[in-house]
């Protein structure tokens, strides 16, 4: 009797659970918003993911949520593998996932298992409620702008040594006869992890060769295999996803190289043997500083090199991809290159003089950068989950409860590109930024206490190096190649950015 009674419950551990988790769970969510006329699918246990494999496949990873948008609307309820989840682009909706309701909602277990990973769960990206809270007092002081004004010299510095580069690619070009042709992705991607790097870390790291790759290597590498994990769903799966398989294990050593680089990097610092690049304090002084300044709240070791680790990974790839899509932009629309270089060439002196007071006079470079993180943002979506029930209101007036454990897909690029919202919108137009009132429905820095801390750094560090390079140089796109954008937390493209670099005369 006993021996049957164990069996029993037995069974019921093991297939209970995952059937709740896979099976009952969403479906009750579905249900639930079924019944409040929210309009939708569900497609049991692999929800989306075959159809949204399909699309990347079909490299249209962006038409995908666009044809869903097409057929239900604002805001919708779809699965994503065994999560139900409410996918919106509606703006009062977002407003209340980030702003009004922010204390119900944490990161999506996803998300969880894309960066945090690679990156832990005790910094600022990741970390969630009370400890959240903590480092984003902490570091909040860090990016402000006295402090980002004192990077500005070092940022010129960095661009102008990949433009001396570039020059003397150039003239060797010019021998043969040849245009300077570039990936010019694969540049900017280096050319912002420099910038990132020599400002948190100075520029120990960026003259270091085996450094500078490592740290390259190991955010490429694990993304990748991120990538890999999440469509196979072996990422998503309870207990597969923590099986030791090679591609586990392969994250899991990025992970250790990462940590013990940025120790090693720390420790030095602590020690003495290096400093700041910037004119002032660099970032790891400014956050060491600050975990040191409040004894009660300071972050712990571990702490810190996670969060340095986090702004080199949440700050180099974003902005690669920014500039990359920026450049792809000007040279598909000439009259608008003419115009920021005209606009570059009589701010900045001979001497190529960016202060702060030169960078303010700069209005259509950084309305340019603008339209670009509408067009082209570099963060498309953001997911969150419900971890408390709560009431959304939509922009029809629309109250919408929603259950704890519902994802929230906010999909960016779906406000972005609404013709509710914009104008013309697939057209590259600068000219929108004219008008601050364009500012309210532009989010490529997500919004509310999760926004981006780094944005400021971000901005400044996109006109700096957009004012330089088209103060110095032309781009035109090589012919005859594909265009697709490949969306790993990112959008950047797929097949690189193939583009000819003239010299201006
Ligand atoms: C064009 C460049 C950038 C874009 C488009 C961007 C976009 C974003 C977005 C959308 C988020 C919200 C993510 C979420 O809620 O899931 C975010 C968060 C964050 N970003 Fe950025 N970012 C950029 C550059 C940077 C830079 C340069 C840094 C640091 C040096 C940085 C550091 C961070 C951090 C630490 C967070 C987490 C903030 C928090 O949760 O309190 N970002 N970023």
């Amino acid at each position: 009797m006993w021996l049957i009674f164990l069996l029993v419950a037995f069974i019921i551990f093991v297939f209970y659970r995952p059937f709740k988790f896979w099976i009952i769970d969403p479906w009750l969510i579905h249900r639930d918003l079924w019944a409040q006329g929210i309009p939708g699918r569900h497609i049991p246990i692999v929800g989306e993911i075959l159809n949204f494999r399909k699309s990347i496949q079909d490299e249209n990873p962006l038409g995908y949520g666009a044809a869903l948008a097409a057929k239900f609307g604002d805001y919708y309820h779809v699965s994503f593998g065994p999560t139900a989840r409410l996918d919106t682009c509606d703006p009062e909706l977002i407003n209340g996932v980030l702003k009004t309701n922010a204390r119900c909602y944490h990161k999506a277990y996803i998300m969880r298992l894309v960066l945090g990973v690679l990156l832990g769960n005790k910094n600022l990206l990741m970390a969630e409620d009370d400890i959240h809270a903590q480092h984003r007092r902490l570091i909040a002081p860090v990016f402000q702008h006295q402090n980002m004004n004192s990077m500005i010299s070092l940022m010129i510095d960095v661009t102008k040594n990949l433009m001396k580069k570039w020059s003397t690619a150039a003239d060797v070009a010019r021998q043969d006869n040849k245009p300077l042709v570039l990936n010019i992705h694969e540049e900017m991607a280096n050319l912002t992890l420099d910038i990132v790097t020599s400002c948190v870390f100075g520029t120990e790291i960026v003259s270091d060769e085996k450094m500078h790759h490592t740290i390259y290597r190991i955010i490429s590498e694990s993304l990748e295999l991120m990538e890999k994990r999440l469509y196979n769903m072996t990422a998503i799966i309870p207990i597969v996803n923590r099986l030791p398989l090679p591609s586990k294990r392969c994250i899991d050593k990025c992970l250790r190289e990462g940590k013990s680089l940025v120790r090693q990097i720390v420790d030095n610092r602590r020690k003495g043997l290096t400093k700041s690049a910037c004119k002032g304090p660099d970032l790891l002084d400014l956050l060491l500083a600050a975990s040191s300044s409040d004894k009660t709240n300071k972050l712990t070791d571990e702490e810190v090199y996670e969060e340095a680790l986090t702004f080199v990974a949440a700050g180099h790839e974003t902005t690669s991809t920014l500039m990359t899509w920026t450049l792809y932009n000007l040279a598909n629309n000439p009259d608008i290159c003419r115009q920021l270089e005209a606009e570059v060439d009589s701010v900045l002196s001979q001497v190529d003089e960016i202060t702060p007071a030169t960078l303010s006079l700069l209005t259509y470079t950084e309305a340019v950068v603008k339209e670009s993180l509408r067009l082209h943002q570099p963060v498309p979506a953001i997911v969150r989950m419900a971890v408390k029930d709560n009431t959304l209101v939509a922009s029809d007036g629309k109250e919408i409860h929603i259950k704890k454990g519902t994802g929230i897909f906010i999909n960016f690029y779906m406000l972005h590109h609404s013709e509710k919202y914009w104008h013309e919108p697939f057209k590259f137009d600068p000219s929108r930024f004219d008008n601050k009132q364009s500012d309210k429905l532009i989010l490529p820095f997500s919004a509310g206490p999760r926004s981006c801390i780094g944005q400021n750094f971000a901005m400044l560090e996109a006109k700096i190096m957009l004012a330089l390079l088209v103060r110095h140089f032309r781009f035109e796109l090589e012919p005859g190649q594909k265009f697709t954008p490949k969306i790993i937390v990112t959008m950047r493209p797929k097949y690189g950015m193939w583009m000819q670099v003239s010299p201006r005369t």
